[in-house]
């Protein structure tokens, strides 16, 4: 394996990598017949992340940063290249994928049984996710009344409600309050000394110091910065 995130030594990538990709492609077709063509979006990519890093994703609009997040956790399928992951996988989509009819409870509720947790414990996770990114007051309301900074929220404590090994956010805190903002750095620290890693899409320069890390998608490879 080699580009950004390359191996730190000289044993495999799963000796140390809690997540890798290798050699992945992708390309979209774009227009309609018969001027239809393919764009090649990602040319080869490599990326590999070690327990407990915390790592930025950038590049300008357009060079694939989603397309890569949804082919590492396996919603989009790569043309060629592989993924390797070892333990669970939270992801923050974008654009928030919730059901509209169900309340922040009843999402966590659901959630939980999907991912096998005691429903104690995830009660338990729930509160403290509610106390920390201080949405409680929202426990009962619909989805589809929510603000889009509270539906950010939400959209962050599914992903974190299994405590997964790695968490990836694609520009998580794009409807934060600058309070919310900062306590959502904090709980990016405490997942990096629990050795959770993180990989973030982000766009701002101003964020680059709070990385390990920073990873950029140039012309459909990933290299370091
Ligand atoms: N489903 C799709 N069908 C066709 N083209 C697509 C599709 N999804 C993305 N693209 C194209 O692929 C390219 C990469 O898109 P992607 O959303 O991955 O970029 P990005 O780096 O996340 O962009 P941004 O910074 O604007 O969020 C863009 O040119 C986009 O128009």
């Amino acid at each position: 394996m080699k580009g950004a995130g390359a191996r730190r030594d000289d044993g495999p990538p799963d000796d140390w990598a809690v997540l890798a990709a290798a050699g992945i492609e992708k390309s979209y077709r774009r227009g309609v017949w018969p001027a239809q063509r393919r764009v090649r979006v990602l040319q080869g990519v490599d990326l590999a992340l070690a327990p407990g890093e915390v790592v930025g994703l950038v590049g300008e609009n357009g060079s694939g940063k989603s397309t890569l997040m949804k082919i590492l956790v396996g919603a989009l399928p790569a043309d060629a290249g592989a993924v390797t992951r070892s333990g669970r996988l939270g992801y923050c989509p974008q654009e928030p994928v919730v059901y509209e009819r169900l309340t922040c409870d009843e999402h966590f509720e659901l959630f939980g049984r999907a991912y096998g947790l005691p429903p104690e414990a995830e009660r338990h996770t729930r509160r403290d996710i509610y106390a920390f990114l201080g949405f409680e007051r929202y426990a009962a309301t619909r989805a589809d009344r929510l603000s889009g900074g509270t539906l950010s929220k939400l959209n962050l404590g599914l992903a974190l409600l299994a405590d997964p090994e790695v968490l990836l956010l694609d520009e998580p805190y794009a409807g934060f309050d600058f309070d919310t903002y900062l306590k959502f750095w904090k709980l990016v620290g405490e997942r990096r000394r629990a050795g959770r890693s993180v990989l973030i899409i982000s766009h701002f320069v101003t964020d680059a110091e709070r990385f390990d890390r920073i990873i950029e998608l140039r012309d459909g490879r990933a290299v370091p910065r």
